[in-house]
């Protein structure tokens, strides 16, 4: 049975405005996450996101469908069993949303004490924290003395004080600078690894889906648009709109700005190659995808000049994929014929002349 299930999820909130019609936040949504995963919510500002972790642990009320963590289902649960169940579910924010007036070991203890821990048990869980965040030096500082990502680290350790099962991260990283988000990134993967900790972590950065999650759902208006394994969903999302969204995250895809640019300097025919090459650990399928190499040869022999203008390449764990963008020269006969002409597993998507753009 999945840690986390949704069925049928619906969150509509009443108008902000007399006379404007009721917000649907959450439209709709069926989600099972497993224990022991990381599952990422990946999706544009406003697709229900945060809406979708608050109703996880019972900070909203669904308006309609199920929700149950551990089996225990959340709607109509009363106050007392909910506030039991949130002992069992940790979260994190973006502002870290830590306590300013009290120190470390303060913001720490709070849920302990909340829970009515006795003071030698949260003095002994307090320390082994510190230790596993690093920051044991930092037992007495006040919030406003440490760094981002030391505070995160409090708001991390603060979140597991009470031993959850279950670790809500809503953009964790977001407010933290790329190197600061590796270090907090680390930390989150031992707690997954080392704690065995599930988590749902909220992201729009493809850093944080690619080193932690395994598994991902794209939601946009509400709705779940497509769902499944990290590098399935962001090597070749199946749905127009979550291919619009990964486009934005993942190296290698030029933005619409940059594709302008690119077609004033390249008149010729533009085409981007998306390559997969499954890696270690790919299925037999992705295995057998051909190299950039096996490509490259392809297109000489077809007589075909090329330059590659555009490009990069995603590492998920060591699979691999990537988008080549290249200005092809040549007649549109050789265009056409060099194209027809690549080995099967090279994904190609024509982005000036002769074909559909984007
Ligand atoms: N308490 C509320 N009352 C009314 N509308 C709300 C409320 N909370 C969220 N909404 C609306 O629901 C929609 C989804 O918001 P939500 O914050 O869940 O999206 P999100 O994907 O987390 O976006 P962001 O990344 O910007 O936080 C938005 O249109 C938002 O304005």
């Amino acid at each position: 049975m999945p840690l986390v299930s949704l069925r049928d999820v619906r969150k509509t909130f009443p108008a902000a405005t007399r006379g404007a019609p009721p917000v649907t936040a959450v439209d709709g949504v069926d989600l099972a996450i497993e224990a022991g995963e990381v599952f990422g919510i990946v999706g544009y500002s406003g697709a229900g996101k945060s809406t979708l972790v608050r109703l996880v642990n019972g900070l909203e009320t669904v308006t309609s469908g199920s929700i149950t963590v551990g089996g225990v289902e959340l709607n109509g649960l009363p106050e007392r069993e909910l506030r039991r169940l949130r002992v069992g579910i940790g979260m994190i924010f973006q502002q870290f949303n830590l306590f300013t007036a009290k120190t470390v070991r303060g913001n720490i203890s709070y849920p302990l004490r909340v829970a009515g821990t006795p003071r030698a048990e949260i003095a002994r869980r307090v320390d082994e924290l510190l230790g596993f965040v690093g920051l044991a030096d930092k037992a007495d500082s006040h919030p406003e003395q440490l760094s981002g990502g030391q505070k995160q680290r409090v708001g991390i350790a603060r979140a597991l004080a009470t031993s959850p099962r279950l670790l809500l991260a809503d953009e964790a990283t977001s407010a933290l600078d790329p190197e600061t988000t590796h270090e907090v990134l680390g930390l989150l993967k031992r707690v997954n690894q080392e704690l065995g900790v599930t988590m749902i972590v909220i992201t729009h950065e493809m850093d944080v889906v690619q080193t932690l999650a395994d598994k991902v759902a794209v939601m946009e208006g509400g709705r779940v648009v497509e769902q499944g394994d990290v590098f399935d969903v962001f090597s070749d999302p199946q749905q127009a709109s979550s291919r619009r969204f990964v486009s934005t995250v993942v190296r290698g895809v030029p933005t619409e700005e940059e594709l302008a640019v690119l077609r004033v300097r390249h008149p010729g025919a533009l085409v981007t190659l998306s390559f997969s090459d499954g890696g270690s650990s790919g299925t037999s399928a992705a295995a057998a995808a051909p190299t950039q190499a096996e490509v490259f040869a392809a297109l000489s022999r077809a007589g075909l000049g090329f330059e590659l203008v555009y490009g990069g390449v995603n590492d998920i764990r060591g699979r691999v994929f990537g988008h080549l963008t290249l200005a092809l020269t040549g007649p549109d006969a050789v265009v056409e014929q060099a194209l027809a002409s690549l080995p099967d597993g090279v994904g190609i998507t024509r982005l000036a002349n002769g074909g559909p753009r984007g």
